[in-house]
């Protein structure tokens, strides 16, 4: 079987490996299986024997295989250095953060990511780092790595920003860019990503000042299968593109994507231009193409480019050759614009969505841990969630109980988390949550008001209409508010009671509906209302619930 080895390498990756040639070896069965004949097998069999985290991938393309780096390759060995630092380490303090924040503040400068980026970026990881709570099981390398990998989804935008369709018309999508960034090259690759998205596309050449570049438009666009339309050299751009609109609009064309023409930098003849087009044809999309391999001057440029003419978003091209990752992550931090898409090849099939959290984990290259942690996270969460449950099952639930869920939800944020945490609780509704809610911020004073006593054995609230009329004074309700709320605790103790039987007996929650219903009790509901429920349900307690009747009859 004949091999096929494509190699990219960083150079210095690949100057290091063919300096030491003699110390490679070949780690890879598949780098063994096949004979690699060039001269960059040694660079292969070094590349072969590296760990992949440090960001070198091996991957299987047909028979052949393909050895490929990672833009991310240096960052990535970088950050780990930083990890390595926590071997040994049990906790995350202020003393043991120092020397990986430093190691993360070299890794990131070192990928040309620019300073003020990589300060805000440090200091908002230690702060998370110090507040973040120890999970059992996870070691504090592996928290840090979570934490790291967060906060470069985030500094990247969060959520992938895709394209943005017009409600009517042909969509008009708008390239700028530097000459020689990929402009053309990413106008067919759009159109080939739209055809795969069941769009109709046509390319506009208003690229005027070269004739080259409206031939290499027309040649991409046959090679995609999609039309092109060029009104030559003469015309100018605006007026070659309000013409494709309507072109589009007579074929009803979905969408069009327009080629402009780079210069060496930013000058104001291109500015003027582009501005005119806008102005012209109020594009959808104004994308500015740029190079991943200048790094932070790339996010420089998106920031000038939106100010000048005010841009949707940009497009990084060469991802997958020698650039150090500096662009990628500075772009939406720097301009506050959002990478749209992201090119890693000259192939049509080579530009694909901008995604942070698939971007942060390749920069990473620890999938696994970050799996890991998630998991032992969410174990945390469902412990909580059990701890709750038991809480709120419990058949003694007095007062203090009741406070203290008043008190969680607060801390919380909100009853809806709360809700939401226990299983089978899907057929409560928003409405109904957001009432318990306010029904919770209600009868907090009322229990505020009760002695420790009174919260403890509700009895004595059932008991004593005198004890109902100073909690009601003190709390700056009435009586018969009182009342109700005492009424509605020994409804939820019978209704937990009902809960418990259905849990042991395995059954899903689906009663807890019925308790939000208690949860929501009509405040207008007259004393003595549950006594009428009761009939209907399980009997509570008798004795409690005649003393709450009796006692809310005036
Ligand atoms: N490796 C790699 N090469 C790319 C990528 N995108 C574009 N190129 C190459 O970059 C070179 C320049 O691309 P063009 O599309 O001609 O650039 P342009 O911005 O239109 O250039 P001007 O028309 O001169 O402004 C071509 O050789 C492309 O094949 C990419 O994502 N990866």
């Amino acid at each position: 079987m004949k091999a096929t080895t494509i190699l990219t390498l960083s150079s210095s990756h690949a100057a290091a490996a063919r300096r030491s040639p003699a110390r490679a070896t070949i780690s890879d069965p598949h780098l063994r299986q096949y004979p690699v004949r060039t001269s960059r097998l040694r660079v292969a069999q070094s590349l072969a024997s590296r760990p992949l985290s440090s960001g070198w991938r091996r991957r299987r393309r047909g028979s052949g295989l393909v050895v490929r780096a990672e833009t991310f390759g240096q960052l990535t060995t970088g950050l780990d250095s930083a990890w390595n630092k926590l071997r040994g380490v049990d906790v995350l303090t202020k003393e043991t953060i120092a020397e990986p924040m430093r190691d993360i503040r070299r890794a990131l400068l070192e990928a040309d990511v620019s300073l003020p980026v990589v300060r805000r970026f440090v200091s908002s990881v230690s702060e998370k780092a110090l507040g973040s709570d120890v999970i059992r099981g996870i070691r504090p390398e592996q928290q840090l790595v979570k934490i790291v990998h967060d906060e470069l989804v985030q500094l990247m935008g969060g959520e992938v920003s895709d394209l943005v369709f017009a409600k009517t018309g042909p969509t008009v999508i708008l390239l700028a860019g530097l000459q020689g960034v990929g402009k053309t090259t990413v106008c067919a690759k759009l159109a080939f990503y739209l055809k795969k998205l069941g769009k109709s596309c046509m390319l506009v050449a208003a690229d005027v000042y070269r004739p080259a570049a409206i031939d290499q438009l027309t040649v991409l666009g046959e090679q995609v299968g999609v039309p092109v339309y060029s009104e030559g050299t003469t015309a100018k751009p605006a007026e070659i593109t309000k013409n494709a609109v309507e072109e589009a609009k007579r074929n009803n064309i979905d969408a069009i994507v327009v080629d402009t023409a780079g210069r060496l930098q930013i000058d104001k003849t291109m500015m003027v231009e582009l501005k005119e087009v806008k102005k012209a044809v109020n594009p959808t999309e104004i994308l500015l193409v740029v190079d991943a391999m200048t790094g932070q001057e790339a996010a420089a440029l998106v920031t000038t480019f939106n100010i000048e003419i005010g841009i949707s978003g940009a497009i990084l091209t060469k991802l997958d050759g020698d650039s150090r990752g500096g662009a990628a992550l500075s772009v939406k931090e720097v301009s506050g614009k959002p990478i749209k898409f992201v090119g890693r090849g000259e192939r049509m099939e080579d530009l694909e969505l901008f995604y942070p959290d698939r971007m942060a984990q390749r920069v990473l290259g620890m999938g696994d841990v970050l799996s890991f942690v998630e998991k032992a996270q969410e174990v945390v969460r469902q412990e909580d969630t059990m701890e709750l449950q038991k809480k709120i099952m419990s058949v003694k639930f007095d007062f203090n109980d009741f406070l203290k869920q008043t008190q969680n939800v607060a801390k919380m944020g909100s009853m809806s988390r709360i809700i939401g945490m226990i299983p089978g609780m899907n057929k409560v509704t928003p409405a109904q949550i957001r009432e318990a809610e306010k029904r919770l911020a209600f009868v907090e004073s009322m229990i505020n008001a009760m002695t420790a006593e009174e919260r403890e054995k509700p009895e004595l609230l059932a008991e004593s209409r005198e004890r109902r009329i100073r909690v009601a004074e003190e709390s700056d309700k009435t009586e018969q508010e009182v009342s109700q709320l005492v009424a509605q605790l020994f409804q939820m103790r019978a209704q937990m009671k009902k809960l418990m039987g259905m849990m042991q007996g395995q059954e899903a929650i689906a009663g807890m509906g019925d308790l939000m219903d208690s949860l929501n009790a009509d405040e207008k509901a007259p004393p003595g209302t549950a006594r009428r429920r009761r009939r209907r349900s399980e009997p509570p307690r008798q004795r409690e619930l005649d003393a709450v009747g009796g006692a809310s009859r005036p």
